[in-house]
């Protein structure tokens, strides 16, 4: 005879790919209800899981058969993706669920091509996204995502609606000024410009809103982690040593705040021939994962240096957007993933549902 225990003790074992941990600790765990020889599940995720939910359903019903040769298993899963506590003492801003800050210790390391890449992959992966280039000194985003010569429209003169295109909600300093506006902008002026830009815009409902912040770890972006409510951050790096070291910088700046690093990103790891598929460590193999060990962060993932996503990005269409199905895009998808399934065991944050209000009328 089957009991409940017995299932919760098998799914213990059962390791979820993304979190490098199991469904317990994943705290996935909705309902087990067993009858007879029926098993019933229901589990629940607190991040996206796109093409990935009829698979892991048929991997965890496979594993328990494995277990329990005997029972029968149907297995229910879901997700909605929660709120998340932030360090910043500022109000968490209604109409975005969590905020992700992408940053880089020095220029050229395809922080942008990877924020834009990161945010399409969790809008496939069926969350609502929003991307703000904070770049102000070099807004890359509105040609990366088709919509250079793009300006916000506002229906009130006091807020503007963000510029969309591939599914994404995006709003950039490049949408209102021209470069060599910004260009003159100080460190003040710089930040008090980005806090304005995401407060004045009218984000509707977001999962989660990456920002795309300038290169560097100075006062700009140290500011926008302290006035804005950041929720985790991510780093994106080279194999260079140089480039590592910067890396090395932006986590200790965001470990400074008290923002939480998801992990490090190593973009332009190996070189993937266009012609043959054929991949080269050009800088060394390893040096992401080195850089994660020394100081304690996770490797997300690496990217390869590849004609393809520079082509793409360059051209508005950028590699996950354009093609979804490619090895690079799945690598984009994996990431993502990854990001969402660790801020979703965060602390979550209280947010006050509205209440219902109902009338009767007898
Ligand atoms: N994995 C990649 N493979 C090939 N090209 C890439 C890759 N990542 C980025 N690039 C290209 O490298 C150039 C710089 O990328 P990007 O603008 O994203 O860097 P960045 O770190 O945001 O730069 P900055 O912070 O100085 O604005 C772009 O032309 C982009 O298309």
């Amino acid at each position: 005879m089957l009991t409940e225990q017995q299932i919760h003790d098998a799914l213990s074992q059962f390791e979820l790919s993304q979190l490098n941990t199991d469904l317990i600790s994943a705290k996935a765990i909705k309902k087990i209800e067993v009858e007879g020889n029926t098993i019933s599940l229901s589990l629940k995720f607190g991040f996206p899981l796109g093409d990935y939910q009829q698979q892991l359903e048929q991997e965890v019903s496979e594993f328990l058969k494995s277990q329990f040769p005997e029972a029968e298993v149907a297995i229910k899963s879901s997700w909605r993706v929660e709120a998340h506590a932030h360090p910043a003492k500022v109000q968490a801003m209604p109409d975005i669920k969590n905020i992700i800050a992408v940053a880089s210790g020095k220029g050229g390391v395809g922080k942008s091509t990877t924020s834009v890449n990161l945010a399409l992959a969790l809008s496939h992966l069926g969350a609502n996204v929003g991307i703000l280039d904070a770049d102000i000194y070099g807004p890359s985003i509105p040609i990366m995502l088709g919509l250079q010569g793009k300006h916000p429209e506002s229906t009130d003169k006091k807020t503007i609606l963000p510029v969309e295109n591939h599914g994404l909600q995006s709003m950039s300093i490049g949408y209102l000024v021209k470069p060599e506006q910004a260009m003159v902008w100080r460190g003040p002026m710089a930040s008090g410009a980005l806090q304005q830009l995401i407060n004045d815009t009218q984000w509707r409902d977001l999962d989660y809103l990456i920002i795309d912040l300038p290169p560097g770890t100075g006062d700009i972006q140290l500011t926008m982690a302290q006035k804005i409510p950041v929720t985790a951050a991510v780093v994106v790096t080279t194999p260079q040593d140089i480039a590592l070291a910067d890396a090395r910088k932006a986590v200790t700046m965001f470990n400074k705040v008290s923002v939480p690093v998801l992990g490090v990103i190593e973009n332009m790891a190996m070189h993937t021939c266009s012609n043959c598929g054929h991949q080269e460590h050009i800088f060394g193999a390893g040096g992401g994962d080195k850089l994660a060990q020394e100081i304690g962060v996770e490797l997300l993932g690496s990217l390869p240096l590849a004609l393809s996503i520079r082509e793409q990005a360059d051209s508005g269409q950028p590699t996950v957007a354009t093609d979804p199905s490619s090895t690079e895009s799945h690598l984009y998808l994996d990431i993502a993933q990854r990001i969402a399934a660790k801020l979703s065991l965060q602390e979550k944050e209280f947010r006050a549902d509205f209440p219902t209000i109902t009338i009767d009328n007898n």
